[in-house]
């Protein structure tokens, strides 16, 4: 893999401004953003002007009109793009992942039996995702009845994986969700757990340094305070150091619970979304859920209520983790093992399912660690 020649006059001629960076080939990581000279923090290293973004603004009249309002803003983007021909588009198109690269990470293009696979958290996410693809693809291919499926499949997982939260003043008008904007060149800038922002101006978007950067070093964006099992799903890859990581516990925690004490914690909002990270034993959701098995009503009611830090409960509640993560440690074994021996998908896909799983079997293990220690 190389960048073309004529990429960087074409950004140039866009009005992308690079200033001490410049893209580059990495192993193992496609293309990124490395320092040409020492770069200060603060310093405006990237800049892409209004006109050179993609919006749902950009998108032609016919085909936002043929999709909309049925299909978001992410869904319409991944058409307009299936359906450029342009040599413009044809130029951005040299620098962006091939859907052999995509398949490689993405889960939504992975085998069924390998998403079966996943974490908890990562199959919740990826679930969401074939909903709406589904839904999407299926209003798109009815409108554009020349576009294949499995194309509109790499531009959706394409525009999942190198959009930005499109904070223009007029994007209110849209969902959260749907804020999405595609930028030439800034899509280049590879995550890190703590790195450069993306700014928005009424000139367009600049990317400043978090911190100094020696010259030859990679710069990494940070894409926002993602979990690796988010990174896994929506980006197709994960971190070895993330410092927002965190494990999924309703696979174990769920079960220890009734239908009403179930229903008890719904009614506050508290059902699922157990944790792990690295600063606490058990996140305070964690901690309210066990305390309904081990404390009297008025005890829960005093802990829920923040009247007292419910000390007196707290040895049962790690009593009651440590059992859960042991069982958990049990789960992940067995996960471990079906990922040894599937012989589904790519080699790859199955490293990186491998790899999420030691990583979430550290934590548990450092956390059982830590409450046996106490
Ligand atoms: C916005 S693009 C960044 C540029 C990308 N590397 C490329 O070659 O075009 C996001 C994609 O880059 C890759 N990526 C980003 N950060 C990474 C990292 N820290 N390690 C490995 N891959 C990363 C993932 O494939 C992700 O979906």
């Amino acid at each position: 893999m190389s960048i073309d020649e004529a990429f960087l006059p074409w950004t140039d001629a866009k009005g992308v401004k690079m200033k001490g960076v410049e893209p580059r080939v990495l192993p193992g990581r496609g293309i990124g953003v490395v320092a040409t000279r020492n770069v200060r923090a603060n310093d405006v290293i990237l800049s892409v002007p209004t006109r050179s973004l993609r919006t749902i603004d950009t998108v032609p009249k016919a085909i936002a009109k043929a999709l909309q309002p049925g299909v978001s803003v992410h869904g319409v983007l991944a058409a307009e793009m299936a359906l450029d021909e342009s040599e413009d588009f044809a130029m951005w198109r040299t620098v962006l992942p091939t859907r052999e690269d995509l398949e490689a990470g993405m889960p939504m293009m992975w085998p069924k039996e390998l998403q079966d696979l996943l974490p908890g958290r990562a199959k919740g996410i990826l679930e969401r995702q074939t909903a709406t693809f589904r839904r999407e693809c299926d209003l798109v291919l009815k409108a554009f009845t020349d576009l294949k499926r499995e194309d509109y499949l790499y531009f959706w997982v394409l525009v999942n994986t190198r959009t930005f939260y499109n904070s223009m003043p007029k994007m209110k008008a849209y969902p959260q969700a749907e804020r999405l904007v595609c930028m030439p060149a800034a899509d280049l800038f590879n995550h890190a757990d703590q790195g450069c922002q993306l700014s928005y101006t009424a000139m367009g978007y600049n990317i400043v340094a978090d911190r100094v950067y020696r010259e030859g070093e990679e710069v990494y964006l940070s894409y926002g305070p993602h979990s690796n099992d988010f990174l896994l799903t929506e980006y197709g890859f994960i971190l070895d150091t993330n410092r927002w990581d965190e494990v999924h516990l309703d696979q174990v925690i769920l079960p220890l619970l009734n239908k009403t004490q179930r229903a008890d914690l719904k009614s506050v909002d508290f059902l699922g979304r157990y944790t792990l990270d690295d600063q606490t034993l058990g996140c305070h959701r964690t901690q309210v859920a066990l305390r309904l098995l081990c404390c009297t009503p008025g005890q829960w009611q005093r802990f829920f209520g923040a009247v007292d830090d419910g000390r007196y409960s707290q040895a049962d509640v790690d009593e009651l983790l440590l059992t859960a993560l042991k069982d958990f440690l049990d789960i992940i074994g067995t996960t471990l093992e079906k990922v040894d021996e599937a012989d589904v998908g790519l080699d790859s896909q199955r490293e990186l399912l491998r790899r999420r799983w030691q990583q979430i079997e550290t934590m548990v293990r450092k956390t059982i660690e830590q409450l046996e220690s106490q």
